[in-house]
C-alpha cells in the first residue's frame, strides 16, 4: 500500500486510482428529479455496474491499484466519535441542523454498520425510512412531495469532480450545485481520518468558500503547470484563490485558465480538453475559434504574494511554452465532424483517462474519435459505455489519480 498521494502530471504512469461503483443511487433517480440530480437519463443499475467492474478491470490489467470511495469512507468513519460528528455534519448539510428529524436521522444512521451507512448516505434516505418518534413542525411540514429527507447522490461515480489530487497535495471542492455538495464532506473525512493519508496531505483549498471549483476542470499539466477551466462549474475567483496557495506552498507556479463554454454538455474543461502523451491533448473544436484560438490567462506568482494574469488566445503557443515543447499536438473529438464531434463531446469522446504517455482508457462508444487517437500513435483500450455514459462523464471524470509515477 502506497500512502498519501502524488500526481504531477496527468500523464505519468498511473499507480493508484480511487474510484466509486454506482449503487443503488442511481435506482433513486426518476424523471421528476433527473435535471436536479444533473442527469439526462436513467442509467440501468446491474449493467451500469457490469460496465464499471468493466473499467476497474482493464485498469487493475494494467498493474493499477483500484481504492473505492465508499471504502475508503467507511474506514475513516470507524472510530466512534469521528463518525457521529460526519453524521451530524452530513445531516446539517442535508437540511436538519437541529430537531425531531435529525434525531431520527441520526438513530437511523448511527445504527447501522458503518459501511452500510456510507452507503445508504450515498443510496439516499427515503421519508418512509425513517420513524419520526415525536414529530416537530419541520419534520409534519415536510415537502412530502420531495420523496427523500436525504437526497441521493447519483453523482458519486464521477470522482474526479469533488476532490484533485495535485502534486502530494489535494484540493477538497467547494461544489456547483446543490446535488453534489455533500460529496466532498465525504472527501474531507477520507483525507482526516483514512489512516493512509491521515496527516500526510496538504490541502490547497478546501470546501469551505462560496466559490466553486470542481475536479474536471483540474488539470494537472506537470511538476509545476495546471490548467484550469473556467466553466459552468468553477469561477474565475476560486482558481485565483487556490492560484495563491499552490503559488505559496508548493512547485506549482504556472496556471493556465481557459475559457470553455458555460453549458451542461461541457460542463468541466476535461469534457472538451484532456491531456494524453508529452505533447499531444484531446480537443473539442466547439471551444476554439475558427483559427483555433480560445480566450486564456496565464498566472504566475508576483510580488509579495500577488498574482501576474497575462491574457493570451493562442492556446498551442501557451502549452508550448509552459510545457516547453517545440510542438503541440490537439486531436479533434470526432475528427472535427460537424455531427460526429458533438455527439462524441456528449458521450464523452474528449473525456480520454491516461495511464501512461500515450496510453489511455476511453469508451467504446466514441469509434470516431478513437481511430483517430490510434493514428496519432495513441494505444487505446476501449470500455463498455451503454449505460455509463448516461450520467454524463467518462472515463476521466470516473477516476480521481492518488498515484501517478513522475515524467521526466
Ligand atoms: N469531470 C466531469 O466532467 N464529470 C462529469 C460529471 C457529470 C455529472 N452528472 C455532473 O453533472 O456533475
Amino acid at each position: 500500500m502506497t500512502s498519501g498521494i502524488h500526481v504531477t502530471s496527468e500523464i505519468g504512469k498511473l499507480k493508484t486510482v480511487m474510484l466509486h461503483r454506482p449503487g443503488k443511487e442511481i435506482e433513486n433517480i426518476t424523471p421528476d428529479y433527473m435535471e436536479r440530480l444533473l442527469f439526462d437519463d436513467i442509467p440501468y443499475l446491474p449493467i451500469a455496474q457490469k460496465e464499471h467492474d468493466y473499467f476497474a478491470q482493464t485498469l487493475r490489467d494494467q498493474g493499477i491499484e483500484v481504492i473505492y470511495f465508499e471504502k475508503l469512507a467507511a474506514e475513516a468513519l470507524a472510530d466512534e466519535k469521528v463518525r457521529h460528528e460526519f453524521l451530524e455534519r452530513m445531516i446539517a448539510e442535508s437540511g436538519y441542523i437541529a430537531g425531531a428529524t435529525k434525531e431520527a436521522l441520526m438513530e437511523y444512521l448511527g445504527s447501522m454498520d458503518v459501511q452500510d451507512m456510507v452507503n445508504k448516505i450515498i443510496e439516499g434516505v427515503r421519508i418512509e425510512d425513517v420513524e419520526i418518534k415525536n414529530p416537530d413542525l419541520q419534520s409534519l411540514s415536510e415537502d412530502t412531495d420531495w420523496p427523500f429527507l436525504m437526497d441521493p447522490m447519483p453523482n458519486a461515480y464521477f470522482t474526479r469532480d469533488p476532490q484533485a489530487s495535485i502534486g502530494n497535495g489535494i484540493s477538497i471542492n467547494r461544489m456547483t450545485f446543490k446535488a453534489r455538495q455533500r460529496e466532498s464532506l465525504i472527501t474531507e473525512y477520507i483525507i482526516k481520518y483514512n489512516e493512509r493519508f491521515a496527516g500526510k496531505v496538504p490541502v490547497w483549498r478546501d470546501r469551505n468558500h462560496d466559490t466553486h471549483i470542481e475536479g474536471g476542470d483540474e488539470l494537472v499539466l506537470s511538476n509545476h503547470v495546471l490548467a484550469i477551466g473556467i466553466s459552468q462549474r468553477t469561477t474565475a475567483d476560486a482558481i485565483q484563490d487556490i492560484a495563491k496557495n499552490l503559488f505559496k506552498d508548493s512547485d506549482y507556479d504556472t496556471i493556465i485558465a481557459i475559457h470553455i463554454p458555460h453549458n451542461h454538455a461541457m460542463m468541466h474543461l476535461d469534457t472538451v480538453f484532456t491531456m494524453i502523451n508529452y505533447d499531444q491533448f484531446t480537443v473539442h473544436p466547439a471551444i476554439l475559434d475558427e483559427d483555433g484560438k480560445v480566450d486564456n490567462w496565464v498566472l504566475h506568482p508576483g510580488k509579495d504574494g500577488e498574482i501576474t494574469i497575462e491574457h493570451h488566445t493562442d492556446i498551442k503557443a501557451v502549452l508550448k511554452e509552459a510545457l516547453n515543447k517545440p510542438e503541440i499536438d490537439l486531436i479533434a473529438t470526432g475528427n472535427g465532424d460537424k455531427i460526429v464531434a458533438p455527439r462524441e463531446q456528449w458521450n464523452d469522446g474528449s473525456n480520454t483517462l491516461a495511464i501512461a504517455p500515450g496510453e489511455v482508457v476511453t469508451y467504446d462508444r466514441n469509434y470516431v474519435s478513437n481511430d483517430l487517437l490510434r493514428k496519432h500513435g495513441i494505444l487505446v483500450h476501449e470500455v463498455r459505455s451503454s449505460e455509463l455514459s448516461r450520467g454524463r462523464g467518462g472515463p476521466r471524470c470516473m477516476s480521481c489519480p492518488i498515484v501517478r509515477e513522475d515524467i521526466d
